[in-house]
């Protein structure tokens, strides 16, 4: 119904893949079943919107392309809508599982090729971030011939990764979610485009789809942004003796811990950004949770929770 609030979830997708497996489908779907009970059971409550990330699954099958001399090659921003596909697919037949067995038998889902517009003059394109695909040992590091970045939990192949600007289908994303439709989209921080007037040219990146989601989640004026991913939430002195979950706080309060180089940048830091970007943006409540918590988090007894007060 139109009157339920909006939640907007992402799903990162190293959450799909939990650490120490190498992300068989059984695995992921697997992991999906925790999360997609909650939203099914949310979704008698709210209009919901599920977004995901995809880098583990857009590097492994960027690995497996270039492995096969037999067929051409894709580009980055195909492959990226492959795993538009790929995990919207898991997500859709989880989600129909889930709400199957709770008798909710009339709820409609669907996953949607989503354009992201980017800028060519981004600096993101001239310095590789968004880490992908697996993880390499310092040995590997000579052998291998792309380039590999230290991330605060290993060593993995980094590409461009510009800013999102906004969401091309916004319009029909936000039809169909008064629609009270579930929509699966902005998979992977949606397929990175630029545009020329009418026309959109795809380019090789990954956009973070922790920056895209917030985009999206402003720009169709979600009620909440929940960002659900493998820990338990905004740490500060992160993997210190002290470390301290922050469990509720403002938007300058979680600016001023950003600033002081609190959050590790290549992963807490742009769910920060994110968070922080959508609370200033429209004054709702922006929260950062572990997967298995979102229905506690959602009613503000579990993660970290942004207010703009
Ligand atoms: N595209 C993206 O941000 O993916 P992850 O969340 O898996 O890093």
């Amino acid at each position: 119904m139109p009157n339920k609030p909006i939640l907007l979830i992402a799903f990162g997708g190293n959450a799909l893949i939990k650490k120490g497996q190498s992300g068989t489908a059984s695995q992921q779907l697997s992991n999906l079943t925790a999360p997609l009970e909650q939203l099914a059971k949310l979704s008698r409550d709210y209009r919901i919107v599920i977004t995901h990330g995809n880098g583990p699954q857009v590097g492994n099958l960027l690995l497996q392309q270039e492995a096969c001399s037999e067929v051409p090659t894709m580009p980055l921003e195909i492959i990226g809508a492959m795993t538009q596909g790929q995990i919207g697919y898991m997500i859709e037949s989880t989600l129909d599982t889930s709400l199957m067995f709770l008798g909710i038998e009339d709820k409609r889902f669907v996953t949607l090729i989503t354009y992201v517009v980017v800028d060519d003059n981004d600096p993101g394109f001239a310095n590789p971030t968004k880490p992908i695909g697996p993880f390499y040992s310092p040995e590997d590091a000579d052998k291998v011939p792309y380039t590999l970045k230290m991330t605060d939990k290993g060593l993995r192949r980094v590409v461009a990764s510009p800013r999102p600007k906004t969401i091309v289908e916004r319009h029909e994303i936000k039809q169909l979610v008064d629609m009270d439709f579930i929509v699966i989209c902005c998979g992977g921080g949606g397929i990175p485009v630029i545009r020329h007037g009418r026309k959109f040219t795809g380019v090789e990146a990954v956009i973070d789809k922790d920056l895209a989601s917030s985009v999206l989640a402003s720009e169709i004026r979600a009620d909440l942004f929940v960002i659900a991913t493998d820990v338990s939430g905004a740490y500060i002195d992160w993997g210190k003796d002290g470390q301290a979950l922050l469990k509720s706080l403002s938007v300058e309060e979680l600016r001023e811990y950003s600033r002081q180089g609190q959050f590790p940048s290549g992963s807490m830091d742009p769910k920060v950004r994110a968070i922080a970007e959508f609370v200033e943006k429209t004054g709702n409540r922006g929260v950062i949770c572990n997967l298995d918590d979102i229905t506690e988090a959602i009613a503000g007894r579990s993660g970290t929770q942004v207010t703009r007060a």
